[in-house]
């Protein structure tokens, strides 16, 4: 007995230390336990407060893997069988996962603006579960398919949310059917394109040619085309740009009126019509992106509806928050195209929204360096356009909304439901039995400031128009596809988000 002890104790030694060598050459691949704060497989969240399609329930949700199995009430919950998690958020709001289908990360390219890994853990610190990528501001941008691997290579293992890609319709491929469908079918959702000059090299506008190619050739794969719906026009204020004050915000504003949103909008609604049943391009559906304007642009997106276009909007949480009248000289934080107009037009847009012309909200983050926002010399007309504030679409959207009776149940349909419907996830944007377990949990009546002490997770916070705000809102936990991917402060290890890629 004690010799064959002997013999067999140096074998394990060795196999051991072999076994440690191979660990060492190749540490096995991400675990599970790395991509989420949980590890359970299978567990239950309960609250008094889950939003779901019939409504708020007191109740529970079973999470199995990445799905919802169930959704249950408190009446009707049996408990659970051995081994099973009972997360209990007592009061705290269960909800679907935010979605934002308009958000710029500039990734490859200008990572130094945000980036995958910066740009998707303010998602996730915020409650989105889901972005979408703009097809701009990365370098290159995504107007084809060598670019669009480019974008799959740079997102790999590096997003903690679930990240889809829009795809770029510009002048290059928009009469190149063959070029468009190839995009399409390496999985891009939609296309998006700009009537105005996007600022960005690669990206040039497109007419109204352009966009009625480009809807023929989405038509078919049922995909929309998301337009930035501006044109330029030549206003007064255009002209003398120079005598006037920079650092005035109103000198800003004056360049782009509404009626460059008009413009656009009455352009795009010659080629919508297309897209009526029975249309050249029914099947393609078209998105107009971050409204401003809610006075006559608005009119003329609900006629087109009226009419049957396949035609949606949506608008972005800064024009829900903020005000010209508000923003100081030289405050660039806020500068965005089109811009954030006076009160009595947030006004409209709150009512267009509560009314239900405003389809959905999206963050539109565009970032850069602060070097490039020229927070010190404060001229807006030299500043780069795009608001900065990712991370905090839920508090904003929930505080600026509450003198209007926001509710829970509209906040789902403005930021998951129909924002799924867009991207055409039909797995996401609810909390229901069969679809991915993407939630968010948070807190309806926690106040904070967001101050320099504010864990903040987009990279350059100081050019947010967000920050000094006090807010109502807070994110406790946030779910993607089973994972624990953030709580309180803590975001799990590893980025284990999914990319998505539209099949045909
Ligand atoms: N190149 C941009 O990111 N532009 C963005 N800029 C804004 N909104 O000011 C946009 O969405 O138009
Ligand atoms: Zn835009
Ligand atoms: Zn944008």
């Amino acid at each position: 007995m004690e010799h064959l002890q002997w013999r067999i104790l140096p074998a394990l030694i060795l196999l051991a230390s072999f076994a440690a060598y191979l660990y060492v050459k190749a540490p096995p691949k991400v675990s599970r336990n790395d991509c989420s704060l949980l590890l359970h497989y299978h567990y239950w969240i309960k609250s008094k407060r889950i939003v779901t399609p019939d409504g708020v329930i007191s109740g529970a949700v079973e999470v199995k893997g990445k799905f919802i199995t169930s959704v249950v009430t408190e009446n009707d919950w049996q408990g659970t069988s051995k081994g099973e998690e009972v997360i209990d958020y007592g009061e705290a709001v269960v909800m679907p996962g935010f979605i934002d289908v308009h958000a710029h990360l500039d990734d490859p390219g200008r990572a130094d603006w945000e980036g995958f890994p910066s740009g998707t853990k303010a998602a996730a610190a915020g409650g989105i579960t889901t972005l979408i990528d703009m097809p701009l501001n990365s370098d290159p941008s995504t107007t084809s398919t060598e670019n669009l691997e480019l974008k799959i290579k740079a997102a790999e293992k590096n997003i903690y949310v679930d990240v889809g890609f829009w795809g770029g319709l510009v002048p290059d491929n928009a009469f190149n059917s063959s070029a468009l469908e190839a995009l399409l079918d390496a999985g891009v959702l939609g296309l998006k394109s700009f009537m105005c000059p996007s600022g960005i090299n690669d990206f040039p506008m497109t007419n109204a040619n352009h966009i009625k190619e480009g809807l023929s050739v989405l038509a078919k794969y049922r995909r929309p085309l998301l337009v930035h719906a501006e044109i330029q026009l030549d206003s007064e204020s255009h002209s003398d740009q120079n005598t006037e004050d920079a650092r005035s915000y109103s000198t800003y504003l004056k360049t782009r009126p509404p009626a460059w949103e008009e413009a656009a909008i009455r352009e795009l609604l010659t080629v919508t019509k297309d897209t009526r049943i029975g249309g050249s391009a029914e099947g393609a559906h078209l998105h107009i992106v971050h409204l401003s304007d809610a006075s006559s642009s608005l009119d003329l997106i609900k006629e087109a509806k009226v009419n049957g276009d396949s035609l949606s909007v949506e608008t972005c949480t800064h024009y829900l928050a903020f005000t010209a009248e508000e923003i100081q000289d030289g405050d660039t934080r806020f500068k965005c195209a089109p811009p954030i107009r006076d009160a009595p037009n947030r006004e409209k847009l709150w009512e267009a929204l509560m009314d239900g012309h405003i389809d959905m909200l999206s963050s539109d983050h565009s970032p850069t360096v602060p070097e490039l926002k020229l927070l010190g010399e404060g001229n807006f007309l030299r500043a780069w356009g795009g608001i900065s504030g990712l991370q905090f679409v839920l508090p904003v959207t929930w505080s600026y909304g509450k003198k209007y009776g926001v509710t829970l149940e509209q906040l789902a349909l403005w930021w998951s439901e129909r924002p799924a419907k867009i991207a055409g996830q039909k797995l996401k944007g609810a909390i229901a039995s069969g679809k991915f377990a993407d939630i968010v949990v948070w807190d309806p009546s926690a106040e904070f400031d967001l101050t320099n002490e504010y864990p903040v997770y987009i990279k350059h916070p100081s050019i947010s128009a967000y920050m000094g705000k006090r807010l109502t809102g807070k994110v406790f936990a946030t779910f993607v596809g089973g994972n624990l991917v953030y709580k309180e402060e803590k975001h799990a290890p590893a980025a284990c988000g999914v990319q998505i890629l539209a099949k045909r």
